[in-house]
């Protein structure tokens, strides 16, 4: 599904957090916004799911005007898993059916999506049990049932430790080959940018100041040094001229957060 912001600008009383942003995303591709704490990524993602409305300027979806209303082809998914905790983990992926009309073809998808996020076994496990990457799985599981056109995902792998993110990050890049969604990713983690998106895009001063093609192929691998020259490259224009340039020890770890 492909989508546009055109001239998107968005303030909060008088402060102005994005202004005037242009960005067209092909079906399919994958594209992960990083930027400085606070700069407006997750605004952004908040007036793409419709969940918050533009001051200016119009998000476009397949050539339609989503008039800052909340569509059905388009699923976030957040850094806490946002699961009801009374119900077990396959009614919580059946509530990403919602509007489905029949109970059978519920619970056989979302059987079969949770097969495919390897938890088809927890079916009828609390969420409570479950630990916190198998919490995010379901969550993604929910977000992926009705096969959305376009998965937003705010941070949703900050939580994690390392080793369980690298594995919900080949989790999340198998399931994108296979379902061929268009995903829109904020991270913190520049590593996580060049692993997973076809392009990187850095917001700061409420504009795009950087929109880059990563051209590695996939799998891409950390130990690469294209892959470490690229993430070098990133992180020294996110992190601006002024600053220390990364060294190979502190890129390993990217954490853009202040
Ligand atoms: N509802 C709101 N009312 C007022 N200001 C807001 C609101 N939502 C966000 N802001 C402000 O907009 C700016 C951008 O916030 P946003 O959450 O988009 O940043 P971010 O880049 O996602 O940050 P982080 O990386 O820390 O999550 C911040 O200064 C924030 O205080």
């Amino acid at each position: 599904m492909e989508l546009t912001l055109a001239n998107v600008s968005k303030s909060f009383g008088t402060k102005t957090v994005l202004e005037g942003i242009n960005l067209n995303i092909q079906p399919g591709e994958f594209v992960a916004i990083v930027g400085r704490s606070g700069c407006g990524k997750s605004t952004m993602l908040r007036l793409v799911a419709g969940l918050d409305a533009t001051t200016n300027g119009q998000v476009i979806l397949n050539s339609q005007d989503l008039h800052n209303r909340i569509n059905p082809n388009i699923r976030m998914m957040f850094q806490d898993p946002r699961l009801l905790p009374w119900q077990r983990v396959l009614t919580n992926v059946e509530l990403g059916l919602l509007g489905s009309n029949s109970k059978v073809y519920a619970k056989q998808t979302a059987l079969q999506i949770l097969r495919s996020v390897g938890l088809e076994d927890r079916a009828y496990d609390w969420p409570a049990v479950l630990s916190g990457g198998q919490r995010q799985r379901v969550a993604l599981a929910r977000a992926l049932a009705n096969r959305p056109a376009l998965l937003l995902l705010d941070e949703p792998l900050g939580a994690l430790d390392a080793l369980t993110r690298i594995e919900m990050q080949q989790l999340l890049e198998d399931l994108w080959i296979k379902e061929q969604f268009t995903a829109l990713l904020i991270t913190h983690d520049v590593e996580e940018a060049v692993v997973l998106a076809d392009r990187v895009i850095l917001i700061e001063n409420g504009q795009i100041g950087m929109d880059i093609r990563v051209s590695l192929p996939r799998p891409r691998a950390r130990g690469d040094i294209q892959f470490a020259k690229l993430v070098e490259k990133i992180l020294a224009r996110v992190m601006g001229k002024t600053q220390l340039q990364p060294t190979e020890s502190n890129y390993a770890l990217s954490s853009l957060s202040a």
